[in-house]
């Protein structure tokens, strides 16, 4: 806020001055126009006079005129005269228009009319104009006395010319004689005088008005010369008062403020002495304020030109960020941006090397980066190159400004290498990784303190953007590795590091491409482990992945470079080799089938296992790898059926079955909505009373389009399918349900056996839902036995024991079917509550003849009553095996000796029978 200046003396003065001058002004001016006004006076006194004369003269030139009209045509008889003579009757009295511009001699009148004055356009008679011409009264009076006398002589001149028109020489000489007789003549006199003492008056009475007047004049002039000079001398004095007022001369004002509005503030005003409070010592002040604030602007204007650079820096630096594909990259950009934007004159960044504690320049940019070449800096304290600015920021942890490169003590040892290039100020600013200090960001300026606020903010904003961008990389890095490691896994399996099933598909179809081109044959061979499930099932999954790698070492060893070996999961194996018939083919095979059956030592265990082969043959089985690997599928799955651990080339029969499975699989999808389903009950028999002590419920499937399918065939292609999860609760229902409804009747009560697919048994509510079943049904859970084969009890043996515990804890019996035929361990069996072991009927069948059937079925029979076991046998076809169960103390039996598995209603009547027998 500036308040406005308080006038000083010589201010107020100045314009006392001013207005002092502009009164003395007004009186020069009041002066002029009096002195105007009394010149004007006289002028129209001196007008007046000369009108008035005028007028005199015209009465008095009139009168003459006529009488040289009235004369000349007595003389001369001319009409011409006559006529003039009345013309300037005419005109004097108004009736005529007055000739203009004329002399005030009508005689001119006479002159022809090219050369007569023009009239005007108004008639006035002329004693109205001396009536209305300013004469004073008397001078009126007389001119009228004049003018009577004036026509009393023209009535004179008319007698004369009247007796001129007869044209006698007598009456010529009589006019003549009027016109020129005494009384005429003091006619003439009396005409004359009074206008003679007009001319006098007016005379006197102008020249009295202009004398008068001239004195008024004379007057204004002295008065307007008086206040002239007074104007003069107060201008002058207003001037000198104005000099001081300001202080030089209006040209050096105009020229300083000139200079002053171009913004020119570098010269100072002389201000001359006691000129500080003039406008000239205003102005002198004003320019060093505005050189100060131009300094001030400037300064600013600089800092946010510095500010602007280190943020187009950090712009730049952003960009880099985003740009740079490495960690290299980004050091490069950024040294040369904070250099080339950021106004530094170099920066480098250097890299802790933990090994020898010292900085290592990776990226630097500027004019003298060879001052890096021979740079010692260290971190370590004890040394001198250890105790400049990096090891101080290194040891603080915090950024290091040294604001006087030249000057400051912790930069004495570089300061002969730094004088070279002019360094003036130097930072260190750490970079960090993951918190740790790994680096040094190092600018150099050719200023001193040029590490101001804003400077160090933006150093350490964009070294904060530099530390994310590390982190990006880093992180980049691991995306990279997860990257591969995922374009590793979508093509190779991790366990063995053989190619997977995507890879398989890939190579597989390059070979059989190849192959093509070639016409050559190939061979792709499928390796199933043979029970691999027991191994992981029993040792855990450790031990078979270790087998499982193993083995895979040893299928690789054993092939060509270019034949390709792949692991499709689990313990399959594919194997594609060139350039191979059937027989190069089978010998591979056999190699293989002797190589995983070598034995393994994983830990403390050795193991051996075999494996089943399927080969299927290029061009003969199929020209793509989906055909290929389905129909050596489809061969091991023979080899699997037929016992294992053997190969097979695929054959048409094979097609055929594999066909019918999808038939299978298929129609089965359908069989419950449409009712194709149908249970049926095969009757088991106590061996010591002979009596039916229960029933096995099994499935019958009637598909219209495949006739009767058997058990064997549709269950295993149930379970592959998961729908025996479906088909196995309806089952059960059914079983559950008749075994009721023959309670309900009356018959004597049985245990209804249900076969449980492994599948089912894997469900995780499975004891709820059986109860739940026999709960709706309204069956006791006593008169319910599930059959579980053994491979149930040996998948997840834990799990097992557990389903095992609820259901036996729901009252829900259970018996192992197919025992003997693989099952293991006896020490699980134990821990089973199964009530009952059904002997195979593989074993009773040979019973009689085989000695080793015999040896088993015995012994199966006494381990189960050392456990405390019932037990079946199942396949009893005729009375020998009977017996011989019997004698060998088997509990129970089951077979077509009792019954084939029959209809509800059949079996109700074999029921009622044996009731109603009792
Ligand atoms: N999970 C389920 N499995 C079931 C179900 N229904 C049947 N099956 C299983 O299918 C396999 C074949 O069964 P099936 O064709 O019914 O054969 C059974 C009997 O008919 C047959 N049997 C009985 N006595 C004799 C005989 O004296 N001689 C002879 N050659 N065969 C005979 O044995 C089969 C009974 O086997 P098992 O169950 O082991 O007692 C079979 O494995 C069935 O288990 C079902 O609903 N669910």
């Amino acid at each position: 806020m500036t308040s406005s200046p308080r006038k000083q003396p010589s201010q107020q003065s100045f314009v006392s001055y001013l207005w002092a001058c502009f009164g003395i002004l007004l009186l020069v001016a009041s002066a002029f126009m009096f002195y105007v006004w009394t010149e004007k006076r006289i002028d129209r006194a001196n007008e007046l006079r000369y009108d008035s004369h005028n007028l005199v003269e015209e009465l008095r030139q009139s009168s003459d005129d006529l009488t040289r009209m009235a004369r000349t045509y007595a003389v001369t008889g001319d009409t011409q005269f006559r006529r003039s003579f009345q013309e300037i009757i005419d005109i004097r009295e108004g009736r005529t228009p007055r000739p203009q511009n004329y002399q005030n001699v009508y005689w001119d009148l006479v002159t022809d009319n090219n050369r007569r004055p023009r009239g005007a356009t108004t008639s006035v008679p002329l004693m109205q104009l001396v009536r209305e011409a300013g004469f004073t009264p008397e001078e009126v009076a007389l001119l009228s006395a004049a003018k009577n006398e004036s026509d009393k002589l023209a009535g004179t001149e008319s007698a004369a010319m009247r007796l001129r028109d007869s044209g006698e020489t007598a009456a010529i000489q009589r006019a003549i004689a009027m016109l020129h007789d005494d009384a005429y003549h003091r006619a003439k006199a009396d005409i004359m005088r009074p206008i003679g003492e007009v001319n006098d008056s007016v005379d006197r009475r102008t020249r009295r008005l202009v004398t008068e007047t001239a004195l008024d004049a004379n007057l204004a002039r002295a008065a307007f010369m008086l206040s002239a000079i007074v104007l003069v001398l107060l201008v002058w004095r207003a001037k000198r008062r104005l000099d001081k007022v300001l202080g030089c001369s209006v040209d050096q004002l105009h020229a300083a403020m000139e200079k002053l509005g171009r913004g020119d503030f570098s010269e100072p005003l002389q201000v001359r002495e006691g000129g500080d409070n003039s406008v000239w010592g205003w102005l002198a002040q004003t320019r060093q304020s505005l050189a100060s604030l131009d300094q001030e602007r400037l300064a600013a204007l600089e800092r946010i030109q510095r500010v602007s650079r280190l943020y187009a820096a950090l712009s730049q630096c952003n960009q880099a960020i985003v740009r740079s594909r490495s960690e290299a990259e980004l050091f490069d950009r950024i040294c040369r941006d904070v250099v080339r934007h950021g106004g530094m004159a170099m920066a480098w960044i250097g890299m802790i090397d933990r090994d020898h504690g010292r900085i290592t320049p990776v990226a630097s940019y500027g004019a003298g980066i060879e001052y890096l070449d021979q740079l010692e800096v260290s971190l370590d304290a004890a040394v001198p190159e250890g105790r400049g600015p990096i090891g101080l920021s290194y040891r603080s942890g915090q950024p290091y400004w040294c604001q006087d490169y030249q000057h400051a003590p912790e930069t004495a040892y570089w300061h002969a290498h730094g004088e070279r290039y002019g360094w003036a100020a130097s930072a260190a600013v750490p970079l960090r990784r993951d918190g740790e200090i790994v680096g040094f960001f190092a600018p150099y300026s050719h200023m001193v303190d040029a590490f101001d606020h804003e400077v160090r903010e933006l150093l350490l904003e964009m070294t904060l953007d530099i530390e994310f961008a590390l982190k990006n990389f880093d992180r980049e890095a691991v995306r990279q590795q997860a990257d591969q490691r995922v374009q590793y896994l979508a093509h190779y399996d991790v366990l063995t590091g053989l190619p997977n099933r995507s890879q398989l598909h890939e190579r597989a179809r390059q070979m059989l491409e190849q192959a093509r081109s070639a016409r050559t044959s190939l061979a792709l061979m499928m390796l199933d482990l043979d029970h691999f499930k027991d191994i992981n099932d029993s040792l855990g999954h450790t031990v078979g992945d270790a087998l499982l790698s193993e083995l895979a070492l040893r299928l690789t060893s054993c092939l060509r470079e270019d034949d390709l070996v792949a692991r499709l999961g689990g313990d399959e194996f594919i194997f594609v080799l060139r350039h191979v018939g059937s027989s190069e083919a089978s010998d591979v095979a056999r190699k293989l089938l002797d190589l995983t059956g070598e034995s393994y030592t994983v830990g403390l265990h050795e193991l051996k296992v075999s494996a089943s082969i399927g080969i299927a043959m290029y061009p003969d089985d199929g020209l793509d790898v989906e055909t290929l690997l389905q129909r050596a599928d489809a061969a091991m799955y023979q080899v699997k059926r037929a016992g294992r651990h053997d190969f097979r080339f695929f054959t048409a029969a094979m097609q055929q079955r594999a066909a019918r499975h999808l038939q299978v699989v298929n129609g089965l999808r359908h069989a419950l909505e449409r009712e194709q389903l149908r249970v049926v009950y095969q009757p088991q028999v106590s061996l010591k009373t002979g009596r039916i002590c229960g029933a096995e419920a099994l499935l019958r499937w009637d598909a219209p389009e495949l006739g009767a399918v058997s058990p064997a065939e549709f269950i295993p292609a149930a379970e592959e399918s998961g729908l025996i999860i479906s088909i196995g609760d309806w089952v059960l229902r059914q079983a559950v349900r008749q075994a009721r409804r023959w309670l309900d009747a009356g018959l004597p009560p049985l245990v209804m056996a249900v076969n449980l697919s492994a599948v089912q048994f894997r469900i995780a509510d499975l004891p709820s839902q059986v109860a739940q079943i026999l709960y709706e049904e309204g069956l006791p859970p006593e008169y319910l036995e599930l059959e579980l084969t053994e491979g149930v009890a040996l998948q997840d043996p834990q799990g097992a024991i557990a389903t095992m515990t609820q259901l036996h804890d729901r009252g829900i019996r259970m018996s192992i079917d197919d025992f003997g035929t693989g099952f293991s361990s006896l020490s699980h069996l134990k821990k089973f509550k199964v009530y009952k072991l059904k002997i195979d009927q593989s074993f009773v069948r040979d019973i009689s003849t085989d000695v080793e059937d015999k040896a088993i079925v015995c012994a199966i029979i006494n381990m189960a009553r050392s456990l405390g076991l019932t037990t079946i046998a199942e396949g009893v076809e005729t009375l020998e095996q009977k017996e011989f169960l019997r004698e060998q103390l088997c509990d129970e039996m089951q077979g077509y000796h009792i019954a084939k598995p029959l209809a509800p209603e059949e079996f109700e009547r074999m029921l009622s029978r044996q009731r109603d027998s009792q």
